[in-house]
């Protein structure tokens, strides 16, 4: 992005009058920078990237020429001017002597710019070596090194040594508040050292570059490590939906997190993924044009090709940017149109990059070779078709270059964004020439609608298009190019920092309150739950069934599954059978599982039975009915069953359940580690597929893959069925203790917050929320029985939990006498944990045991 390194440093911005010096957002943060800061008031906002704005050349006594080179990051960061920014990054050169580093920080401290200073050493094997020569190639699809007496081991461990270089330049200038901006595939490791310094620190993380499929990012030996490190961010962006959508898909296969529609969940901790396309000042390029300087740029150029079309390329030496695949199709152009021969030229700008890499030398041979040979066969003594620049040009002649051309040619084989295009469209108000862009670059998705794309490892497809669009009508060329202008001008690059920003701001404050409101629960206090169990007169249970009351037979004999079911733990009958013979207690097994099955272990039993996650309901002295008909469709089956199929055909011992209104893929009598993988895979066809198209949810369990409807949690079922109960059974008093135990997952965990009272809110809050009681602050369901008459449940939103049917009070319950508890895991949204079903066993025990015994 920035043309600062290896002799070619770009320094047209340090003569314009419109940008005299870096001045990120106003005020200068010096030694005394925190003060100013406060005068601001403003957030302060550190930029850490490989490589700094400025560009530093050594003078005499230990003094230094400071150039500064804009590219896109540094007139992007000019216009956030709601920031305090600074940047931290590597100084570019290399300053072995102390005294030499401490003047070079404080010449750098005036442009707000902190130097990270490495090694010759160090930049050989962290820059050139792993991530020049591995992780590059890597993001943009071109595999690991394939000589294989290379090993990167090495460079990697530099490449930590680096990364923890940038991570104490950070925290030695953080101060509480800040945001840490960390950018590209030079800092994987950053976010993760960051967050282990202070996990409070707001850390995001933006890529710059493509992130390719899971195929390719599983090939890199430290897949893993990377992954998880750039996770600890806050949040995680992209330039393309693609690219994010890739990288939630490597994160699933390789570390077998969750995607969810937000980012990647790892227990309970979600990492926000979003995409966030950069843009450019264009207004900056737009009055470049009007300066003296490119006006007389203009002249010289339009003399000199006046006779000529001008097809342009600008691209760092890249092998990413398809060049000698650009030349070739430009042969095939001249091969195929030889009236064309002498009307048209190709300027290619090929800036130096990388030069110390062997693979960046060895291209720069290539391409000086297939010029030499295309010149050669198609130039005259007056002229010749490529005109081929191995240096960078200043921004005035590139504005000027931009401005004359009709024809920019973008070929990149893989390219993040390529702020190129963006560039050539600012420049082309009056021109309106045409973009031909590579379909694999980022600015395909959006400049796509004008540009026409192309796949540049067709030759022959670039050739034609080139031949198309020498011969365009004017009026297709407006429009196309009316379309990019819009977007160029309208999403800027101002817009996308400020996007990222305040998503990282959202974000951070959405977790808070996350991890402020669930996710880590304490041991269930048993003796208080038995105690106000004891205190209360109307009582109701709410249990789940497998994972807390079941108990698992050994299904497997002579190899094949006979699945008996899930079973009650025996240890379970007798006190069950106590409370459910109290009258003073209601006892409802809510469970995922079939009717027949509860039928069939709750037999003999006083109960409410409610089946497939509440859809059925039944007291065990009475028929099933159903509570929630809406919920019944099965639409969306096939799609779903089709996939389990495929992965039970694959899963020694795993096995399909068919339920009326779900479908279950289990895996719990299978070789645990190898279906947990077996999940992952799965999870991420369903994913990728039948579940994108239909309205369904995905509940993972620890052994098993349920899908259902969109909606059916037990959340909503509990409503319904309390509903139920309150019309066909007599209450002459509320409800006052609710104990609701289970192993519920994901969106079931509704089922607890069904109950909870929400926590005291603040005094002025208060008066607020019991206003907005009395007028809609109630959850409410209003449903017509077959009678037509209606029943209205309802539960306040203060400090207790009232549910009314036909007025009559059915459930009132406090904080104290209601016990949300999970049973085994670790990340729930109840306020309580028992750790596994034989703490079920105790409980209930201890709940029969206060009981009068039972009369035989
Ligand atoms: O610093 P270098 O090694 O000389 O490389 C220059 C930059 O190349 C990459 O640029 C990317 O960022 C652009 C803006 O987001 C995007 O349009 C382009 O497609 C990318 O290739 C690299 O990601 C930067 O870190 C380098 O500074
Ligand atoms: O001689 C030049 C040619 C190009 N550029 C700038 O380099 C950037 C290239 O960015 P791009 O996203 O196209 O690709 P990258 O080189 O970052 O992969 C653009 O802002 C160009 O204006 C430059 O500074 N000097």
């Amino acid at each position: 992005m920035l043309y600062d390194g290896d002799n070619c440093v770009s320094t047209y911005e340090k003569d314009q009058p419109e940008c005299p010096e870096m001045n990120f957002g106003g005020t200068m943060w010096g030694e005394g920078g925190q003060e100013e800061d406060k005068q601001s008031g403003k957030q302060r906002l550190l930029v850490v990237a490989n490589r700094l704005p400025v560009s530093a050349t050594k003078m005499q006594n230990n003094e230094w020429k400071l150039e500064i080179s804009v590219g896109g990051l540094v007139s992007v960061l000019l216009g956030l001017k709601d920031f305090e920014a600074k940047w931290i990054g590597w100084a570019g050169v290399d300053v072995p002597d102390k005294a030499g580093q401490e003047s070079l920080t404080k010449a750098m401290a005036e442009k707000k710019c902190i130097p990270v200073f490495l090694d010759k050493e160090t930049v050989n094997q962290y820059y050139n070596g792993y991530c020049n020569k591995i992780l590059w190639p890597l993001l943009h699809y071109l595999g690991l090194p394939q000589d294989e007496t290379y090993t990167s081991e090495s460079h990697y461990d530099v490449y930590k040594r680096a990364n923890l270089l940038f991570a104490e330049a950070v925290t030695k200038h953080y101060k509480e508040g800040d945001i840490v901006w960390c950018h590209d595939y030079h800092l994987m490791l950053l976010p993760q050292y960051l967050k282990q310094y202070n996990s409070k620190m707001k850390v995001g993380w933006f890529l710059h570059t493509p992130f390719p499929s899971s195929e390719i990012q599983r090939t890199l030996p430290t897949r893993s490590e990377l992954l998880k490190s750039v996770l600890a961010a806050d949040i995680i962006g992209f330039h393309t939906y693609d690219y994010a959508r890739h990288f939630v898909s490597a994160c699933n296969r390789i570390l077998g997190l969750e995607g969810t529609p937000e980012g990647v969940e790892d227990r309970g901790k979600l990492t926000k993924v979003a995409t966030f396309p950069i843009g450019i000042d264009a207004n900056r390029f737009i009055r470049t044009l009007t300066l003296p300087k490119v006006q007389e740029y203009l002249t010289n150029l339009r003399e000199r090709f006046a006779e000529r079309k001008i097809i342009l390329g600008v691209d760092r030496l890249d092998m990413i940017k398809g060049i000698p695949q650009k030349i070739l199709a430009f042969e095939k152009f001249l091969e195929d149109n030889p009236d064309w021969s002498d009307k048209v030229v190709l300027l290619q700008i090929a800036v130096p990059t990388r030069t110390d890499v062997p693979e960046y030398q060895n291209l720069r041979r290539h391409v000086h070779e297939i010029v030499g040979r295309v010149n050669g066969r198609f130039g005259t003594l007056s002229s010749v078709p490529i005109i081929y620049l191995d240096r960078s040009l200043d921004f005035q002649a590139l504005c000027a270059l931009y401005s004359i051309t009709d024809i920019a040619l973008v070929t990149s084989l893989r390219d993040g964004m390529n702020l190129v295009s963006y560039e050539f469209v600012a420049c082309q108000a009056s021109k309106q020439g045409v973009l031909i862009l590579s379909e694999f670059a980022g600015a395909a998705q959006s400049l796509g609608a004008g540009a026409i794309l192309v796949n540049p490892w067709n030759i022959t497809d670039v050739s034609s298009a080139i031949a198309y669009t020498l011969n365009m009508p004017s009026e297709e060329r407006k429009m196309r190019h009316k379309l990019n202008f819009e977007h160029v001008t309208i999403h800027t690059a101002q817009e996308w920092a400020t996007m990222f920003v305040r998503e990282l701001n959202e974000t951070v404050v959405e977790a808070q309150l996350r991890t402020t409101q669930a996710w880590t629960q304490p041991l269930l206090p048993v003796n208080e739950a038995i105690e106000q169990f004891l205190q209360s007169d109307n009582r109701l249970l709410v249990l789940g069934f497998n994972a807390t009351l079941s108990s698992v037979e050994s299904p497997i004999e002579s190899g094949k599954i006979i699945d008996l079911g899930s079973t009650l733990n025996p240890n379970l009958q007798e006190p069950l059978r106590r409370i459910c013979s109290d009258r003073q207690t209601t006892i409802i097994v809510l469970s995922g599982s079939k009717r027949d099955v509860l039928d069939k272990v709750f037999d003999g039993y006083s109960m409410w039975l409610a089946a497939e996650n509440g859809i059925y309901l039944r007291h065990t002295s009475g028929s099933w009915r159903t509570t929630m008909p809406e919920f019944s469709g099965m639409e969306w089956v096939d799609s779903i069953k089709h996939v389990f199929d495929y992965f039970t055909k694959r899963t020694p011992h795993s096995f399909i359940e068919e339920r009326e209104t779900s479908l279950l893929w289990n895996y719990k009598y299978a070789d645990s580690k190898f279906a947990r993988l077996q999940a992952k895979d799965l999870l991420l066809h369903l994913w990728t597929g039948p579940v994108c198209s239909s309205s369904v949810d995905v509940y993972q369990g620890a052994q098993s893959v349920e899908v259902r409807a969109v909606g059916l949690t037990k959340g909503t079922a509990i409503d319904r069925i309390l509903t139920e109960i309150a019309y066909s059974t007599v209450m002459d008093k509320p409800i006052n203790y609710v104990l609701c135990i289970g192993h519920f997952l994901g969106k079931d965990e509704d089922l607890y917050s069904f109950f909870e009272p929400e926590p005291p809110v603040q005094p002025l809050e208060l008066s607020k929320s019991k206003a907005a009681v009395a007028g809609n602050g109630l959850k409410s369901s209003v449903k017509s029985d077959s009678a037509g008459a209606h029943c209205r449940i309802a539960t306040c939103s203060t400090v207790e939990s009232v549910v009314t049917y036909e007025s009559t009070t059915v459930l009132d319950i406090k904080r104290e006498n209601y016990f949300p508890c999970t049973v085994g895991r670790k990340h729930s949204r109840a306020r309580y944990v028992l750790e596994s079903s034989k703490d079920v066993v105790s409980l209930l025990e201890g709940l029969a045991e206060v009981l009068p015994p039972l009369c035989e």
